[in-house]
């Protein structure tokens, strides 16, 4: 479904990714690992336009989307949850879900994914027309996720969706992501917590300095010590 060669993404003087090449198949989960300042929010950045790229190739479904506006890659198909969230916090939780479809034209079914997002997460209901700002941490990705979901993408980047969020909350967040995996989204997720990215990954990227130093099944990184040796470079 997407092809990433070469991708080079510099801020000024500073390259923070380097040269990097990735695929992902109709249907599969794949997890970009690394640790912090490696490079993962930046690419998952140059993926949906919101920062250049200085270099390289994005294709979509056999369509080079590397010079496409922002909301044209939404409407072909791909869009993020960024890292920290991003909801509204003085907007409700409806308008956070309404504006999530900003770049449809179905109101009726922009209607039904809202009513199907209420039924899944009640407190999202209870809450429709509270600020989300009131929503605590885990509630607000929940939202965050299901405002990605309205523009209806067939490849959903997600990073970090742990960040900052405790345990317990984190293992709901990816039996969420799960089952989105389970429905046929296609997935690429950043995170730092590899345990909870690996549980339903099919291949795995890790990233350090903007360089990919690991592409391959999770099984390669059985070894605790193969992914902590990838991290500080042993
Ligand atoms: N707007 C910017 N201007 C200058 N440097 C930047 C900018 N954004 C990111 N960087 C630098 O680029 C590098 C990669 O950052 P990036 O946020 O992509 O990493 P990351 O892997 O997502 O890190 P984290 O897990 O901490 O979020 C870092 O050295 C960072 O300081």
């Amino acid at each position: 479904m997407l092809t990433v060669e070469n991708l080079t993404v510099r801020y000024g003087a500073v390259t923070a990714v380097r040269d990097l090449s990735l695929s992902i198949g109709h249907g599969e989960l794949v997890a970009l690992l690394g640790p912090n300042g490696a490079g993962k929010s930046s690419t998952i950045n140059a993926l949906t336009g919101l920062v250049d790229a200085a270099a390289g190739r994005i294709v979509l479904d056999g369509r080079d989307i590397s010079r496409t506006r922002t909301e044209d890659r939404i409407r072909a198909g791909l869009t993020s949850t960024p890292e920290g969230r991003h909801i509204f916090a003085n907007l409700t939780v409806a308008e956070n879900l309404r504006l999530g479809a900003a770049t449809r034209r179905d109101p009726k079914g922009v209607r039904a994914d809202i009513d199907r997002f209420l039924a899944l997460f009640p407190v999202l209901s209870q809450r429709y027309g509270q600020a989300a700002g009131t929503l605590s941490g885990g509630e607000q990705q929940m939202l965050a996720i299901s405002r990605s979901l309205m523009s209806r993408p067939k490849l959903l980047l997600l990073d970090e969706p742990s960040l900052g969020l405790a345990p317990k909350i984190v293992v709901q967040i990816f039996d969420f992501i799960g089952q989105l995996k389970a429905e046929g989204l296609t997935l690429l997720v950043v995170e730092q917590n590899a345990a909870q990215a690996l549980r339903f990954a099919d291949r795995v990227h890790v990233v350090t300095s903007g360089t990919l130093r690991y592409s391959g099944p999770p099984a390669g990184l059985a070894d605790e010590h193969g992914l902590l040796n990838l991290y500080i470079g042993g």
